[in-house]
């Protein structure tokens, strides 16, 4: 697939649609090629997303001073990430031309399930944009109903048990992280986030319409994702590589933001439950041979390991990586 085709998802809400097999059909056929698809039908209102975006821009509108004290730490990872925070791992030293907003599955305080996992809590929410929790949680929840329609056409198009992914993701660590890229000068070097693969299960996006996702197509070219207004773009993320034995592909992507524009963009990230153990659901395909990760852990890794001066050990999970 030298294309990332668009697919309107709306036949997966009624398994009696004439569309519906058809529909996963052409799912799982972008999911286990590119392993990127543009989807409409989601339900989910444009009005919806202005509000979401609008609410990002204010967020990083907020003064200097007040970001920083909003800074993430080594033991919240939740709040601001200043620009350059953090520079790639993979030793190119050039930082990522971004500032972020980090967002956990909220849980409130005395959750029961703080005791086993300390990454659930409260989001830190800015005092400073009244009114951005209920926007952003309204629109993570209906995202959540987006992703379990697209498990369950993965359950169904890879033959697996019904439920065993959507089951996954009761009180789930999925994430958010708001962000911002400036402008790159049209011969500045760098990126507005270096090329990655995704960790998590999968990843829904609504595309800034300035543009800047660029996807690797398998031939090592890059392609921009062609969304319809209104859509989102989706994608695998090593996890559901993972659980799949290596059948849906999760595949480098990176921003290069030279609109001259303000680009802000809000991935929503599929993880599971803490306690969820991934590993191959399917027989790999040949030469697909990857430990288990157990999601608490693997988070926590992911977490610690963004600060520079902490090492992976041999039980940090190799994922997220363009070797992997
Ligand atoms: O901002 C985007 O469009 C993509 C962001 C991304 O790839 C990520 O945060 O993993
Ligand atoms: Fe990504």
């Amino acid at each position: 697939m030298q294309s990332i085709p668009t697919i309107d998802i709306s036949p997966l809400k009624d398994t009696a649609h004439p569309d519906h097999d058809a529909t996963v059909q052409r799912i799982l056929d972008a999911c286990t090629d590119i392993g990127f698809l543009s989807i409409t039908g989601t339900g989910v209102s444009p009005d919806t997303v202005n509000q979401v975006r609008a609410k990002t821009r204010e967020i990083f509108d907020i003064d200097e001073q007040s970001k920083w004290d909003q800074a993430i730490t080594r033991n919240n990872y939740r709040g601001y990430i200043p620009m350059g925070f953090f520079t790639p791992n993979d030793g190119s030293g050039k930082a990522d031309k971004y500032e972020g907003y980090k967002l956990h599955f909220e849980v409130s305080e005395d959750h029961p399930v703080r005791d086993d996992c300390a990454l659930y809590g409260p989001n830190l929410w800015p005092a400073e944009v009244p009114g951005a929790q209920d926007v952003i949680l309204e629109y993570w929840s209906q995202l959540d109903h987006v992703a379990e329609l697209l498990l369950g056409a993965l359950e169904i198009g890879l033959g697996l048990t019904p439920n065993v992914l959507k089951a996954a993701f009761a009180t789930p660590m999925t994430n958010m992280t708001l962000l911002h890229y400036p402008p790159q000068a049209s011969d500045e070097e760098g990126f507005g986030i270096h090329p990655h693969k995704d960790t998590d299960a999968l990843t829904i996006i609504a595309p800034d319409p300035v543009g800047g996702l660029e996807v690797q197509t398998r031939d090592g070219g890059w392609i921009t994702p062609d969304c319809p207004p209104g859509g989102f773009v989706v994608n695998i993320g090593d996890m559901l590589e993972l659980w799949s034995g290596g059948q849906l592909k999760s595949t480098p992507h990176r921003v290069v933001n030279k609109s001259g524009k303000e680009r802000y963009s809000f991935p929503y990230f599929a993880v599971p439950r803490h306690n969820v153990v991934v590993e191959p659901l399917l027989p790999p395909l040949p030469g697909f041979d990857r430990p288990s990760v157990h999601c608490g852990h693997w988070s926590a890794e992911i977490w610690r390991t963004n600060w520079p001066d902490e090492n992976a050990t041999v039980d940090t999970p190799e994922l997220g990586t363009l070797s992997s």
